[in-house]
C-alpha cells in the first residue's frame, strides 16, 4: 500500500508544524485545507484529525506509552505525531485497524524515519486489540485527583488545578469535569453581525443563509460549518467569526450606559481587533470615537484589516506599548483592556495551545496585566467606564487582578457587571451574584471570558 488519503497527509504536516515553528492549527489548517482544495468531507476529515489529536494528545499519550512500553520522550518526535494521529483514529473516530496502520506506516515512510515502520505497526496494533473503554480502564487504573482528571480530559495538571479554583470561586468546583471535557468539544462556528452594518434577524430570516440565531449574544449568529470566507456577508466584513463570549465583553463596555455624541473610547489591546470591530460599530451608532492601540505592528495591520468595512470612518489604529497611556495624555470615557492573557477559556478554538503555555507564563503575564491595568486607570476619564477582560478564567488573571488594581487605585470602584451581562444577552445566564461576569464554556457556549467593568470617581 503506498497511498495516503491527502487529508492524513495534510494533518501530518500540520502536526509537524505546530510541534516544529509554534504554528497555530486554527490559523493554519484552513490555509492548508485551501491550497490542498480539498472538499468538504475530506476538509472535516482533516480537521477532525488536527484538532482531535491536539487536544486528546495527553491522553493518547498514556495510551501510546503502554503500548509502546516506553515514555513518549523516547519517541522520535515524527514518530510520535504519526502515533497520536493513529491512536485518535482508533479510539475516537472508529476508523478500522487495517485503515490506520497501513496509511500510518506509509506516513512513516514519507517522513523519512522508516525504520520505525516496524515499531509504528506494532504499537497501533496492540492500541487497536482494545475497545476505547478498556484503555480508559486501563490507562486510568492507578491515577487519583488531579492526574487523574488531566490524563482522561487530557489536560496539564496545572490547567486542572488552575480552572478548578477557578470553579471553586463560584461553589461550582464540582463542574471542574464537565468544563475540561467542553475544551475537548468542538465548538460551533459563531460569528457577530457588526450593529448599523447588519441585521442579524434579517439573516436569520432568509431561509437560503447559512445562518442560525446565536445562543447568548444579541448580536451572535451560528452556522452549522463549511468555509466562513465564502459566505457574503462574512466577505464583506459586515458579519466576523466571533465567540459570542467576546461580543458580549465589547457590548458589556458599550451598552452598560447610553453613549453621549463626542465620547472618546480607547482599545487598549486591540489586535487582531475581533472586539474593536463591534466597539467600532457601537461608537459609529452612539457618535462616540474610537483609538485603537495595538504593541505589534502586524497585529496593529489586522486591526486596520477589520476596520475595512468602515471605510473613510474607520477609526484611527496606533502602534505601541500601552503602558505609555495615562500619565499625563488624554483621557477617555471608555476603555477596553481585553488583556494579554494566558487564554486558558479558549482552549476550544485553540487546540494546542493548553500545551504550549506554562505557569511561568503566567507570572510575566500578570505582571504586564497590572501595568496596563494601571495605565488604563490612569487614561480613564473621571466617572468613566473600563472594561477589564481576559479569556482566562485563572484567579490569578481574574479576580486577584481586579483586587489588586482595586487596592492600588483608590478611585476605582466596581460596576455590577453581572447585571450589565445579564441586561445584554439574548438568553438567561444564570450568573452568580459578583461584581464580575465570568462565562464558561460548559454553561453559555462561549469561551471562558472573564468581564469587569470598573468606573473611577472624580477626585
Ligand atoms: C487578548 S489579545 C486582544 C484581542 C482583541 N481584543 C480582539 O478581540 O481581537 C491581547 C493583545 O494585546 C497585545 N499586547 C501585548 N502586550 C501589549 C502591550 N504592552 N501594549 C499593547 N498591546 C499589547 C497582544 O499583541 C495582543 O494582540
Amino acid at each position: 500500500m503506498s497511498r495516503v488519503q491527502p487529508a492524513r497527509q495534510l494533518a501530518v504536516e500540520v502536526l509537524a508544524a505546530v510541534r516544529e515553528s509554534d504554528a497555530y492549527a486554527n490559523l493554519l489548517l484552513p490555509a492548508r485545507i485551501r491550497e490542498a482544495r480539498l472538499d468538504g468531507a475530506d476538509a472535516g476529515f482533516a480537521t477532525e484529525l488536527v484538532y482531535g489529536t491536539l487536544r486528546m494528545q495527553g491522553y493518547y499519550d498514556a495510551v501510546i506509552a503502554d503500548a509502546a512500553r516506553r515514555p513518549v520522550s523516547r519517541i522520535d518526535p515524527p514518530v510520535l505525531d504519526i502515533l497520536r494521529l493513529g491512536a485518535h483514529q482508533l479510539l475516537s473516530m472508529r476508523v478500522p485497524a487495517y485503515a490506520v496502520s497501513d496509511e500510518s506506516v506509509e506516513l512513516v515512510r514519507r517522513a523519512r524515519v522508516s525504520s520505525a515502520a516496524g515499531f509504528v505497526n506494532g504499537v497501533l496494533r496492540t492500541i487497536a486489540r482494545r475497545s476505547g473503554e478498556g484503555w480508559r480502564e486501563r490507562v486510568l487504573a492507578d491515577r487519583h485527583g488531579s492526574d487523574r482528571l488531566a490524563v482522561e480530559y487530557s489536560h496539564p495538571v496545572w490547567i486542572v488545578d488552575a480552572v478548578r479554583a477557578a470553579l471553586a470561586l463560584e461553589g461550582a468546583a464540582d463542574e471542574l469535569a464537565e468544563l475540561l471535557a467542553a475544551d475537548n468539544a468542538s465548538p460551533q462556528l459563531a460569528f457577530a453581525a457588526l450593529p448599523g452594518l447588519q441585521d442579524p434577524d434579517v439573516l436569520i430570516a432568509d431561509p437560503d443563509s447559512p445562518f442560525s440565531t446565536g445562543v447568548v449574544s444579541p448580536i451572535a449568529l451560528r452556522s452549522a460549518g463549511g468555509d466562513p470566507a465564502r459566505i457574503p456577508e462574512v466577505a464583506a466584513g459586515r458579519v466576523r467569526v466571533q465567540d459570542e463570549g467576546s461580543q458580549l465583553a465589547a457590548l458589556a463596555l458599550s451598552r452598560a450606559r447610553p453613549v453621549r455624541a463626542g465620547e472618546r473610547w480607547l482599545d487598549l489591546c486591540a489586535g487582531p481587533g475581533g472586539k474593536a470591530a463591534v466597539l467600532a460599530a457601537e461608537a459609529a451608532l452612539g457618535g462616540a470615537r474610537l483609538l485603537a492601540n495595538e504593541l505589534v505592528p502586524a497585529r496593529a495591520g489586522l486591526v486596520r484589516n477589520a476596520f475595512a468595512v468602515f471605510g473613510e470612518a474607520a477609526p484611527e489604529v496606533v502602534v505601541g506599548d500601552g503602558r505609555r497611556f495615562g500619565a499625563a495624555g488624554e483621557r477617555f470615557d471608555r476603555i477596553l483592556l481585553d488583556a494579554p492573557c494566558t487564554g486558558l477559556g479558549a482552549l476550544r478554538r485553540r487546540p494546542e495551545a493548553r500545551w504550549r503555555k506554562s505557569p511561568s507564563d503566567l507570572s510575566e503575564l500578570v505582571a504586564l496585566q497590572a501595568q496596563l491595568l494601571d495605565a488604563a486607570v490612569g487614561a480613564l476619564a473621571p466617572g468613566g467606564l473600563l472594561a477589564y477582560v481576559t479569556c482566562s478564567p485563572h484567579p490569578a488573571e481574574t479576580r486577584e487582578q481586579v483586587d489588586a488594581a482595586l487596592a492600588r487605585h483608590h478611585a476605582l470602584r466596581t460596576v455590577d457587571t453581572a447585571a450589565v451581562v445579564t441586561g445584554i444577552a439574548r438568553a438567561p445566564l444564570g450568573l452568580p451574584p459578583a461584581p464580575s461576569a465570568q462565562l464558561w464554556p460548559h454553561r453559555h457556549g462561549t469561551d471562558a471570558m472573564f468581564i469587569q467593568l470598573l468606573t473611577r470617581v472624580e477626585a
